[in-house]
């Protein structure tokens, strides 16, 4: 394979080192911290960095209390303890971790462009495209990049390109080795991951990898690829999941008109082996920071390829997601006579979802928008998110000026003065503690009738209408 064009394009020229004792990683994020740590957690012998420009963010990750680290997730702070101090380090001295390391793994964000050719579609990589420049420029020890982000197929390519036009003699190998994590049970995933996956091209630098995840995970469960079906695997693996779920979103609007319940629909469905009982939980719609985005990469790259159909087929996810919220935000203004106009809705939940403090994408920011635009007063309560995370969401939406958001929407730190004396409640995100609340006493608090809309299908409904609440839930 050296010296010589291999199968997946890209030409090497001479073999390189692969003891990896130094690692960096690039971006100390939702996946760049949990990660990191793990690996570290896992790998005592291996120094890990993670490095961020942001240092409000590298300051949060070294502070002693974990538990005000920058993210809220089940486990994390136990690992961090473990391993900080030892072998894991946070810094914002990006180019010594650069330098030093054998490994590097870029794990910045690419969000959906937001200008010119693409917007509103295809990736941004101009952070991963300053991370390979940065690491172009300075680098003076041969180096194996790990691509840790999402990326769209073929963006090791221009890595490639690059890392290898620096003419300062330094040799680069490029894996892919997308994370499969989800919020809320990242610690669970990493510590037991279904699989992990890592394209390459050379046999060497994937079996380096392999080395530090087979501290931990079985060896069958490490699947090797080539570069192209590794960078695809994950927009798929996203494709799909989110498919599910605006499959079963779709079959709940057909439940409501027809009396079937979804989640009767779903049960039935799920116990036929081939489709699985898994991520079939009808809801106000999916959130967060990739289902949609990488959707829209994935619908962007197949019309860039002229396959159109392929890019309609997968564009009806995200379209039937935006009418998920859409219709629930307008189920709870039909119900309630038509005007929102000065009634009080409170919102249980601002995250996209449960055990989590991130809201990238959450449907409650549209549910919200919404109604607001309806002139309804909203009061928030979310056990992790802020207030000044929910106002920058609103506010980012620029549907209105934000002192408006002010006055229309509130954000408060216990439930029950969300609750009080509202003419309904709106659940938007599957916090267990709601269902522990004292329902009884809630009813005696609102205005009459009581609404209550859940959009996760959480609560009891049988039992909330006993107690006198209009009660109604998605798919029913
Ligand atoms: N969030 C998830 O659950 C998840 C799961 C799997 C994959 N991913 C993918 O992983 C990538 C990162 O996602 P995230 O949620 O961790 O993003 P994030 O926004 O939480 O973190 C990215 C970090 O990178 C930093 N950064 C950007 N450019 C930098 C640079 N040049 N130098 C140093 N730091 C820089 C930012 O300051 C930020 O803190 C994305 O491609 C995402 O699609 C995310
Ligand atoms: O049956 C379901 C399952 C999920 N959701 C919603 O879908 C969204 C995404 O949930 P989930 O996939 O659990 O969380 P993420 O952290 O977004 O994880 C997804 O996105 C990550 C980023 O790429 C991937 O690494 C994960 O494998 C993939 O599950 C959330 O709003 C959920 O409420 C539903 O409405 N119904």
């Amino acid at each position: 394979m050296w010296g010589k064009k291999c199968e997946t394009g890209l030409t090497h020229k001479k073999k390189i080192p692969m003891e990896v004792k130094k690692i960096a990683c690039i971006g100390a994020g939702y996946v760049g911290g949990p990660t990191m740590s793990v690996i570290a957690q896992k790998n005592p012998d291996l120094q890990v960095t993670v490095v961020d420009l942001n240092a409000e963010r590298i300051a949060a990750w070294n502070n002693q209390d974990v538990s005000k680290l920058p993210i809220y997730e089940p486990g994390l702070g136990a690992v961090v303890e473990e391993a900080r101090g030892r072998n894991l380090f946070f810094s914002t001295d990006v180019e010594r971790a650069i330098v030093e390391a054998d490994m590097i793994f870029i794990s910045v964000n690419t969000p959906t462009k937001t200008y010119g050719k693409g917007k509103g579609q295809a990736a941004d990589l101009k952070f991963i495209e300053l991370c390979a420049r940065q690491i172009a420029a300075i680098s003076t020890t041969d180096k194996i990049v790990v691509e840790k982000s999402t990326l769209p197929v073929r963006t090791a390519e221009t890595l490639k390109s690059i890392l290898d036009n620096t003419g300062n003699g330094v040799n680069f190998h490029i894996l892919s080795n997308p994370e499969f994590l989800a919020e809320g049970t990242a610690i669970a995933d990493l510590h037991a991951p279904d699989r992990v996956l890592i394209g390459g091209e050379n046999t060497e630098a994937i079996n380096a990898l392999v080395q530090v995840y087979a501290s931990w995970v079985p060896r069958e469960r490490i699947l090797t690829t080539n570069l192209w079906s590794s960078e695809l695997s994950k927009l798929v693996a996203n494709a799909f999941l989110a498919q599910r779920v605006s499959s079963i979103n779709a079959i709940s609007e057909l439940c409501e008109v027809t009396g079937a319940n979804v989640d009767e629909v779903a049960h039935a469905i799920g116990q036929d082996s081939r489709i699985g009982s898994k991520f079939l939980k009808a809801s106000v719609g999916f959130g967060g920071s990739c289902f949609q985005k990488d959707i829209l990469n994935l619908v962007y790259i197949a019309r860039s390829y002229h396959l159109h159909k392929v890019a309609d087929y997968w564009e009806q996810v995200v379209l039937l997601n935006d009418h998920q919220k859409t219709r629930f935000a307008e189920k709870i203004i039909n119900t309630m006579y038509n005007t929102v106009n000065g009634k009080q809705i409170a919102f249980l939940g601002w995250a996209f979802k449960k055990d989590t403090n991130d809201t990238r994408e959450s449907a409650a920011i549209y549910v919200a928008d919404h109604l607001l635009d309806e002139q309804a007063n909203i009061i928030v309560y979310d056990p992790q998110v802020t207030a000044e995370q929910i106002y920058k969401d609103l506010d980012g939406l620029g549907s209105r000026p934000p002192a408006q958001n002010r006055a229309l929407l509130t954000v408060v730190s216990d439930p029950y003065q969300a609750l009080s004396g509202v003419h309904a409640v709106a659940v938007l995100t599957e916090w267990d503690e709601f269902k522990t609340y004292d329902w009884s006493l809630i009813k005696q608090n609102m205005k009459r009738p009581a609404f209550v809309f859940d959009g996760r299908k959480l609560l009891h409904g049988a039992t909330l209408q006993t107690l006198g609440f209009t009660y109604y839930a998605i798919g029913e």
